[in-house]
């Protein structure tokens, strides 16, 4: 296989190499630096609105790059966003990872990259089976089985979305911002009424799949990743905040799955043993 520079692919990533990830989400980029099979650093930008070049990277991610990285650094692409891949596509060390590419079972061809790849991530990281749940733009839950099948997952509106939606589609609901705590569940102002409706009705959906999942996987890890993971877990455990100790935060799972399936290009040694 060969990059869109004629360079043989697997000669572009050596062990100690730089290289980057991008994971392209529907409100933002989300890239990752690597060292070889290291993570050093992320960074979230902004969609591009220009295509990406050798010229105009450094500008984009500065804080990701070496003073002397003047070489083209292999880019590894998950995208959901096509337009956003396009504008990455001439950028000569880009490479687009696609469903085929991921070593999980039963995928269904419209599944998407990002969730494929963050629950090959968790399930790399912390055992099959496992269950994602993403709180980006839209909020998925994606379960896989101990033999690393698909089990099935869910896509719900986000939480920013949910704020979102009430206060550009009605006249009289303010556009909110997530709130940092748990609200109450009974609301007597309109804020807080729009707050808890829509975390209180998530936090029972979340219920709803946790229950399920975890009566038939019951010692499956179960990750909270995507933008909103942090305030999302925080509302989890302020409520009755049920087995807990088993929702583990991550929001690195996507970068996880890229480096898993970028594991044929580096010398690296093998991923610990999988935990059932
Ligand atoms: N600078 C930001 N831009 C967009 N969303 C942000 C930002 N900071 C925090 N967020 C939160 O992250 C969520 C989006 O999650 P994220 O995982 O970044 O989305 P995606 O991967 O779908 O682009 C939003 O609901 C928002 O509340
Ligand atoms: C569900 C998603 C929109 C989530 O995107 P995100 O919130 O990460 O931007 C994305 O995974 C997608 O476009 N999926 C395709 C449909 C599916 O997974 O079944
Ligand atoms: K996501």
């Amino acid at each position: 296989m060969t990059t869109r520079a004629g360079v043989p692919e697997n000669t572009l990533m050596t062990f100690l190499d730089d290289w980057l990830a991008l994971a392209i989400g529907n409100s933002r980029l989300h890239w990752g630096r690597f060292r070889g099979d290291r993570l050093e650093s992320v960074l979230d930008t902004p969609h591009l609105t220009v295509p990406l070049s050798l010229d105009n990277l450094p500008e984009i991610v500065p804080d990701l790059l070496t003073k002397n990285a003047s070489r083209v650094l292999p880019l590894r692409i998950a995208s959901v966003v096509p337009r956003q891949t396009e504008l990455c596509a001439g950028y000569p060390g880009a490479r687009v990872i696609t469903l085929a590419e991921i070593p999980l079972e039963d995928l269904y061809p419209t599944l998407g990259i990002d969730r494929a790849l963050a629950v090959l991530g968790a399930g790399e990281r912390y055992g099959f089976p496992c269950l994602v749940i993403d709180a980006g733009t839209a909020l998925t839950f994606t379960g896989v089985d101990a033999g690393r099948r698909l089990m099935g997952g869910a896509i719900l509106p986000g939480l920013g979305l949910q704020f979102r939606s009430l206060g550009e589609r009605t006249a009289n609901l303010p556009y909110l911002e997530l709130p940092g705590e748990l609200p109450p569940l009974w609301a007597r102002n309109t804020r807080e009424a729009i707050e808890s409706g829509i975390i209180h009705t998530l936090r029972a959906g979340m219920e709803r799949f946790i229950e399920d999942w975890w009566k038939r996987y019951p010692d499956s890890s179960i990750v909270l990743s995507g933008g909103d993971a942090d305030r999302l877990e925080r509302y989890w455990r302020a409520g009755e905040g049920r087995a807990i100790g088993k929702l583990r935060l991550d929001r690195t799972l996507i970068f996880q799955g890229i480096l898993s399936v970028s594991v044929p290009f580096f010398k690296r040694d093998p991923i610990p043993p999988i935990q059932i």
